[in-house]
């Protein structure tokens, strides 16, 4: 996979070459590009916003710019993704559909985003998808491209040292994943539950799936309701 990120703030993606996404650089499992949009500026003052038609606050990104930069990152068959807390909500499914692409193009606004013409224009040549990571307002796309492309990168084969983990996902099964433990026994006057000690993997999984469904109950109800139709046995309806 390559990923390619357009953005006024290039420093701002620096941690797309550090930990696991770096070592999946190294090891040949993604490429990353980051462009400066100002790149295609030709002004003195490399502007790459205006007032806003219709008025209203703040600026918004320039198409000309936009639509020049995009020209030449994007490859055939590339799928641009942009950032917009207007956008469809990224999801654990939407970040397996991206983990089978093989090009990436994010595009970082900033100001007030980025003229719709920009992702209009587009839209004509290649699938371009507008994405919001949450209800939350931040100030620009670049958070947004470093949670998506982590969610993204630990999916494809031979990033995660343990693959079978990310089938084991919160959200893989509809639900969160329950409480994890580890040595010490007890820490503090808590105690690991006696279960998680028995050796008994049978009822190890079902104290497990307890927890998540009880958790989610409790954190996500919504999430119950959306679980595909007999996704709950017998004993989970005992929760
Ligand atoms: N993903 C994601 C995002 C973003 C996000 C993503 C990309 C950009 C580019 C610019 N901004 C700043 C901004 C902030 C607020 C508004 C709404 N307007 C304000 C007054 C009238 C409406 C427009 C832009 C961005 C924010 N925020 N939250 C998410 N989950």
């Amino acid at each position: 996979m390559r990923i390619d990120v357009v953005t006024i703030f290039p420093d701002y993606l620096e941690p797309l070459r550090a930990a696991l996404l770096g070592r999946a650089v190294d090891r040949g499992l993604l490429e990353v590009g980051v462009h400066d949009l100002r790149d295609w500026t030709h002004d003195v003052h490399r502007a790459v916003d205006d007032a806003p038609y219709g008025g209203g606050p703040g600026m918004v990104m320039k198409p000309q710019i936009w639509g020049a930069a995009l020209d030449e990152v994007c490859p055939a068959g590339a799928r641009l993704v942009v950032p917009t807390p207007a956008g469809r909500p990224f999801t654990q499914e939407l970040a397996h559909a991206y983990a089978a692409e093989e090009n990436l193009v994010f595009a970082c606004g900033r100001y007030e985003g980025i003229d719709q013409r920009v992702i209009e224009d587009a839209a004509r040549r290649m699938p371009v998808d507008e994405v919001s990571i949450g209800d939350y307002v931040l100030v620009g796309g670049e958070a947004a491209v470093l949670v998506i492309a982590e969610a993204v990168v630990r999916l494809l084969p031979g990033v995660l040292g343990n693959p079978v983990s990310a089938e084991q996902d919160s959200f893989s099964d509809g639900l969160l994943e329950g409480p994890s433990y580890t040595r010490p026994e007890v820490w503090r006057d808590l105690a690991v539950p006696d279960v998680l000690r028995s050796g008994n993997h049978a009822l190890v999984e079902r104290w497990r799936r307890d927890q998540a469904l009880e958790r989610t109950a409790r954190r996500r109800p919504e999430l119950l309701g959306a679980l595909p139709e007999g996704s709950l046995d017998a004993a989970d309806h005992a929760v």
